[in-house]
């Protein structure tokens, strides 16, 4: 029996037991661990695909980065002020039960009425105070100034209101606090699938309207009038450990958010005058930047005073004492709400409370602290008097310009949804639901688009619909014109807004180059009514290329002054007709050019043939200077010729999808007006290239001026002449040598050179650094000679010192130095070479030290030179 309720062992599969374990196992083994493993076998731990490594390694890196934020000094004390948690919400969306529910998970007490902030302690290292924001204005203003973390409560079964957003649009201005989502009334859905549904839309909006990936809560149901434990246990975790960003306008101010207030005007003053100066005392935290004494503070809805005194109290919700555990225990777990009657020990200005039995024991005592309550409600509910003013209101910036109001100044900043009232008919009270017009269709479309994917591919096998029709939320989407609500509709839309534009914007191409590709993709538009709007886009251009030749397109009546459909086609074959024509002139202009270089060399060398004759000095200057400019020139004229031939390559390419082109279509609808464009090719070819010529200047007028013309005469007798008009290019072989000793790239090599030839490779020998070289280039030697003329000098990284050789032996040094060489100048050669791989090395180790410095990046330099900061400025704090 005894066996039996033994429990049985259980082995290990994972942590630390587990991995000791099989350590020893593969130990004994004789394997080792994975290190050895990777160092006996390299080849199966090596990089099997770079390109994935590549990925895996962006990624990281990736998330790594997006990680990082650019570190701030944190400036808060070593035990912060509590951290204000501020609920959000619409009317009787669950704010005061969830503030209940929270501070009973924190602190195992139980609050019958909440007014006004509630501290209390929720680890050992922060304390909370939770404030629940009304409705009005005013009340968000304030709060959103202070706030370090917001609970949106959002009425699932109701959706977004405006409330939510009035107070999002409030956040933007004051920097963004710590913004958590919580969705309630979540049970009141019937129907799962519509939950989960709406869930999904409700996180979507708030992405949108907060962040991607905004943290979203759900609440799930109510259990005796109080949210479920466990979620609000998570709830809770998740506040208690969250990490706060300080905003700049909260670390640049200093606040306070009042807990307490005492009036410590003499009673017998307020008698005599009800509306005499009071004296208030007010108790809070203090947040923010330091407050001085005797400063002007602002009193949100009261006005601007200036501080008599300001003192110390001690903490009336003290953290822990510093102790080694890890949970809170119940003497720890305190709360701190004066105005809601509850609290431990209160020390005022001129009193002591001792507060022994929670809420219930003070029932009397609250209706005396109600005025106190009063007052801070008529300082919260304040009538919107700023907000009024400050909405009608106009600003004029200039003298003569229209003042602008608040409504233009709206449309620049955060976008309000619509507004929409609905009564509640369970409440009887009216509510402002927020609705999202374009965003939420196109969302809400896309969604159901998702939602309906995945039904479909479950609803097709069956042939059933989706089962979403009578749902209210869906109201939006279903009142979509069906054809907007058709992709395939929206496609053609948009290929028709395209085809438009298009249509506008041919004339302005009408005489470029470009108007063959501008007919084209006309071409493709005019068929685009008839063609079968089923296929898909590949089918349909094929179509639409056939119908093309039809030209009985209604897209073609848009073109004002453009020739009719029919025409337009033919006219577009026409011009690419023209551009074939043009193509086979733009060889001959080049042509011309490559002779226009040709004679430019022949005149520099017929003139320099003369200057050596007349042996003048200065005549010999002018033709190298010549000479020189004519060889900046047919540089210049051989990147033409490379565009130009480049060009070429590009019309051949567009020559043969003309040719397929002309293949595909159908000619027999049309055959003569297809026919018909290659008619007068040669004059409209002629005309091509009197409009090429006009658009072109003339190169060679440019660069030789009028030794151009000189060396036309001089051509004429030597050179062929084709029609009249162009001369053959044919460079004499001299000039074309002496051309391609200066850049053999000007030239194709007629012969190739055979390099297996001795006396080939010799004539390129001395070209390479190992050659030899003049004497004042050689690097040799020039080192040798820094070496001498710096003497002395101490490799610092090396340590090594190396000596000059004394001034007297230099002449012995010198003629050693010449027999050592040409005994062994291998040798010698072989040790500065290791010498200086050895030095490279060392520096390059050097380098990378330096530059990698382990893992330190400079994010990490930034954050530690922030650290420093804040250790400072703790230090002088105590000091
Ligand atoms: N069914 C259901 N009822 C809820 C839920 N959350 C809150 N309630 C109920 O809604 C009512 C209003 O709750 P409160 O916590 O008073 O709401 P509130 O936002 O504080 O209301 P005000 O302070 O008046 O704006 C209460 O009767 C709650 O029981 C929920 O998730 N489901």
């Amino acid at each position: 029996m005894e066996e039996k309720d033994r429990k049985k062992h259980r082995k290990k599969y994972s942590g630390p037991k587990a991995d000791k374990k099989k350590k020893r196992h593969l130990n004994d083994l004789g394997l080792g661990d994975e290190e050895d493993a990777r160092k006996r076998n390299p080849k199966a731990f090596a990089v099997q695909s770079f390109v994935r490594m590549a990925r895996t390694f962006h990624r990281t890196q990736d998330l790594k980065t997006k990680k990082h934020h650019i570190p701030v000094v944190d400036r808060t004390p070593l035990e912060p002020p509590p951290v204000i948690v501020v609920v959000v919400g619409p009317p009787k969306v669950g704010k005061s039960t969830l503030i209940k529910c929270l501070i009973k998970n924190f602190t195992r007490q139980k609050l019958v009425e909440i007014r006004g902030p509630v501290t209390i302690v929720s680890g050992k290292k922060r304390r909370l105070t939770i404030i629940e924001c009304g409705c009005d204005i005013n009340t968000m203003i304030d709060l959103a100034k202070v706030a370090d973390l917001v609970l949106m409560l959002i009425d699932a079964s109701f959706g977004f209101e405006m409330e939510t957003f009035e107070f999002l649009n409030i956040c933007q201005v004051h920097g963004f606090p710590k913004i958590m989502g919580i969705l309630t009334h979540l049970d009141t859905f019937k129907n799962n699938k519509q939950l989960k549904k709406t869930k999904k839309r409700l996180k979507h909006r708030f992405w949108t309207e907060v962040y991607p990936g905004a943290k979203l809560f759900y609440l799930s149901g109510m259990v005796h009038g109080e949210y479920q434990k466990q979620e609000v246990h998570n709830l809770g975790r998740f506040i208690a450990v969250m990490k706060f960003r300080p905003l700049t306008w909260q670390t640049t101010h200093p606040y306070v958010l009042m807990d307490r207030v005492e009036d410590l005007t003499n009673p017998e003053d307020i008698r005599v005058n009800p509306k005499c100066d009071r004296k208030v005392s007010l108790y809070g935290y203090l947040r923010g930047a330091h407050l001085k004494n005797k400063t002007q503070i602002h009193m949100p809805g009261v006005g601007d005073f200036t501080v008599s005194d300001v003192s110390f109290l001690p903490d009336p919700c003290a953290l822990p004492e510093q102790q080694k555990k890890r949970s809170l225990n119940e003497k720890e777990k305190l709360i701190y709400a004066p105005l809601s009657g509850v609290g431990g020990v209160v020390y005022d200005k001129d009193a002591v409370y001792i507060d022994l039995g929670g809420s219930h024991a003070h029932q009397d005592e609250e209706e005396e602290v109600r005025p106190n309550h009063e007052l801070v409600q008529s300082l919260i509910s304040t009538h919107s008097t700023i907000d009024a003013k400050m909405a009608s209101s106009k600003v004029s910036l200039f003298m003569d310009s229209n003042p602008l109001g608040s409504e233009d100044l709206e449309s620049h900043g955060f976008v309000m949804p619509k507004e929409e009232k609905q009564l509640d008919l369970k409440s009887g009270r009216i509510r402002r639901k927020a609705v999202f017009e374009e965003k939420e269709n196109s969302d809400g479309e896309s969604d159901e688009e998702d939602d309906q994917d995945e039904e479909m591919s479950e609803d097709e096998m069956a042939g059933s619909d989706s089962d979403e029709e009578g749902d209210a939320e869906e109201g939006s989407d279903k009142e979509l014109p069906e054809q907007e609500a058709d992709p395939r509709n929206v496609k053609r839309l948009k290929r028709e807004e395209t085809k438009e534009e298009t249509v506008m914007e041919l004339p302005a191409f009408a005489d470029s180059d470009d108007d063959l590709e501008m007919s084209s993709v006309e071409e493709g538009e005019t068929g685009l009514d008839e063609s079968n709007k089923e296929t898909d886009e590949e089918d349909e251009q094929e179509s639409d290329e056939k119908e093309s030749s039809d030209c009985d397109s209604e897209s073609a009546d848009k073109k004002l002054g453009e020739p009719t459909p029919c025409e337009t086609s033919k006219e577009s074959k026409e011009l690419r007709g023209n551009h074939k024509q043009g193509l086979n002139l733009d060889k001959k202009v080049f042509s011309t050019v490559d002779s226009g270089n040709c004679t430019a060399e022949e005149v520099s060398e017929s003139e320099s043939e003369s200057s050596s004759l007349d042996e003048d000095a200065e005549e010999d200057e002018e033709a190298e200077e010549l000479h020189r400019k004519r060889v900046q020139s047919t540089q210049e004229v051989s990147t033409l010729r490379q565009a130009k031939l480049k060009a070429v390559e590009d019309d051949e390419n567009l020559l043969k999808e003309e040719e397929e082109y002309e293949e595909k279509t159908d000619f027999s609808a049309d055959t003569a007006g297809a026919v018909r464009w290659k008619e007068n090719l040669s004059q409209k070819a002629a005309h091509a290239f009197l409009r090429q010529q006009q658009s072109t200047p003339n190169l060679r007028k440019l660069v030789y001026g009028t030794v151009a013309e000189k060396e036309e005469d001089d051509k004429d007798d030597g050179e062929e002449e084709l029609g009249g008009l162009f001369h053959v290019s044919r460079p004499d072989k001299e000039s074309k040598l002496k051309a391609n000793g200066l850049d053999c790239s000007k030239f194709a090599v007629e012969v190739p050179q055979d390099w297996d030839l001795e006396e080939v490779m010799s004539s390129i020998r001395d070209c390479f650094v190992t050659g030899k070289w003049e004497a004042d280039k050689d690097a040799a030697k020039l080192l040798e000679e820094d070496e001498e003329l710096y003497g002395d000098f101490e490799d610092l990284e090396t340590g090594v010192v190396h000596k000059g050789r004394p001034a007297v032996e230099e002449d012995e040094a010198v003629s050693e130095e010449e027999e050592k060489e040409e005994k062994e100048p291998k040798a010698e050669e072989e040790e500065e070479k290791k010498k200086r791989l050895d030095k490279k090395r060392k520096l390059k180790e050097m380098f990378d030290a330096e530059y990698d410095g382990g893992d330190a990046t400079y994010f990490d330099d930034l954050k530690g030179e922030m650290q420093r900061q804040a250790q400072k400025y703790l230090s002088d704090i105590r000091g």
